[in-house]
């Protein structure tokens, strides 16, 4: 039995995220078992907290973080498909999740996109361009209780659970960019903001 080193009380720091590069961020996760063992739900908890201590100004500073609104289970070099995100979205609502075995069940037709592009924590360089994603999704997954979650999600919320259900499978946000021109906006996609 493997006793991994992500347990409640583990900080994580960017010493712990995985750049691109590393295989493991193009592979597609492996489901997790539900429920979820102690060490899961342990990992979903300093996952959380790294989230939260990226966005403090005073402990970002401590830990040297860069701010994210999302990790997944495979930028920390675990091969699961589980993910946080902690995030305030273009209404002001303050959004929390920790989800497993995440499923884009249903989706809309039009795309939105964000004008100042994306970035991820393991990308460690700036790449200019659009990334179309859905302007909304609906998600079933387990949350790290193992119950059963259902997210209708919109605007910014749904790009940031795109950006990390992308991960798990292997995706990265500048793949979703037009190849010859990054900041070609499809027929049925529209600026966030
Ligand atoms: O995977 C998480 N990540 O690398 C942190 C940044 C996430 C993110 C950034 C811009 C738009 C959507 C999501
Ligand atoms: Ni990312």
């Amino acid at each position: 039995m493997s006793m991994s080193k992500f347990h409640a009380g583990y900080t994580i720091t960017m010493k712990d995220i995985v750049r691109e590069g590393n295989p493991i961020l193009r592979q597609r996760a492996q489901e997790v078992n539900v429920p979820l063992s102690d060490e899961d739900r342990e990992t979903l908890i300093c996952m959380m907290n790294f989230l939260k201590n990226s966005q403090d100004p005073v402990l970002s500073k401590k830990y040297h973080l860069r701010a994210g609104v999302g990790l997944s289970a495979n930028q920390i070099g675990l091969n699961k498909r589980m993910f946080t995100a902690y995030f305030v979205d273009e209404e002001g609502m303050q959004h929390e999740y920790a989800l497993v075995n995440p499923k884009i069940i249903s989706h809309s037709v039009w795309m939105i996109y964000l004008p100042e592009g994306e970035g991820c924590l393991s990308v460690d360089r700036e790449v200019k361009g659009f990334v179309p994603r859905y302007e909304w999704i609906k998600v079933k997954g387990f949350d790290s209780e193992g119950e059963k979650v259902t997210l209708k999600l919109k605007g910014y919320a749904s790009i940031v659970i795109q950006h990390e259900i992308d991960h798990l499978n292997g995706i990265l946000f500048y793949d979703r960019m037009n190849k010859e021109n990054p900041f070609l906006v499809p027929e049925n996609c529209r600026s966030l903001f």
